[in-house]
């Protein structure tokens, strides 16, 4: 059926054909969709340690989203021995923050892969620059290179002392090359200076759910419950 559609298509005067297409994205593109689906995007934010990740698999196991953490992307593009891995890896190590345009290419390609309509992005945005770059991200749509502008239902916020988020990265033995004290306190001052202002900026659209993440984490995760049954 499909390949017959796409016969009857190449008959049509390529013009045409491309009036078709770019109509059909920019309907897709009002309204939040990729590849004909409604996409629904949910950011996941909070400082280092907070419980991102441990959440996301509760929300996961329980609810019809795919978690993509872009710390967990950006550290399986280092083992996979890319270009890019030496770099990535000695911005992670110094608490840094990677250039958007390799994060975002890494997240696409798992959201175009996922096939699924709904995703928990996890430790994304991180800066603004993220943030910025995220909002007019390039995609291969119905053939075509286009700006496409994704926005997120709300921004789930992880509020943790800093205490208690450096006691977990330190007891956290998971072999990570950024759990070390003096990576976790750069990565803090990180979180402080150039996450945070992404979520005010989020909270002054008032698209930001606060959840006490100091908590022991299966009451952090009733919390977390509690939104996701009420936005199904
Ligand atoms: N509510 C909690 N109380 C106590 N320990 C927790 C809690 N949530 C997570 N942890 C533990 O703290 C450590 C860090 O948690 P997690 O990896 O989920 O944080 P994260 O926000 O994803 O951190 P990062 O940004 O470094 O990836 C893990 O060892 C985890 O088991
Ligand atoms: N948007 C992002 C997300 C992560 N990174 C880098 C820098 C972080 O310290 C590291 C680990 O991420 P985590 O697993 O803690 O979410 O990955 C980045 O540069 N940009
Ligand atoms: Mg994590």
């Amino acid at each position: 059926m499909r390949g017959g559609l796409v016969a009857s298509a190449r008959l049509l005067p390529r013009p045409l054909v491309r009036w078709f297409l770019q109509r059909r994205a920019q309907q897709d593109i009002n309204e939040n969709m990729l590849g004909g689906k409604k996409v629904k995007i949910i950011f996941v934010l909070g400082g280092p340690g907070s419980g991102k990740g441990t959440q996301c698999s509760n929300i996961v196991e329980h609810f019809d989203f795919i978690h993509l953490s872009a710390g967990e992307l950006l550290r399986a593009e280092i083992n996979s021995g890319s270009e890019n891995g030496t770099m990535i890896d000695t911005i992670i190590t110094e608490g840094k923050i990677v250039p958007s345009e390799i994060t975002i290419k890494l997240l696409q390609e798992a959201i175009i892969k996922g096939g699924n309509d709904k995703y928990i992005i996890d430790g994304f945005p991180r800066n603004e620059e993220n943030r910025v770059v995220f909002e007019s991200v390039t995609l291969v749509t119905y053939f075509q290179l286009l700006e496409i502008s994704i926005s997120p239902e709300f921004v789930l916020f992880f509020d943790c002392s800093e205490e208690e988020m450096e006691r977990r990265l330190l007891g956290r033995n998971q072999g990570r090359s950024d759990d070390n004290i003096e990576t976790i306190r750069k990565r803090l001052k990180v979180f402080v200076e150039s996450s945070l202002p992404v979520i005010e900026y989020y909270e002054s659209k008032g698209m930001v759910k606060k959840i006490d993440a100091t908590k022991p984490a299966p009451e952090v995760f009733e919390d977390v419950k509690a939104i996701f049954t009420h936005m199904a």
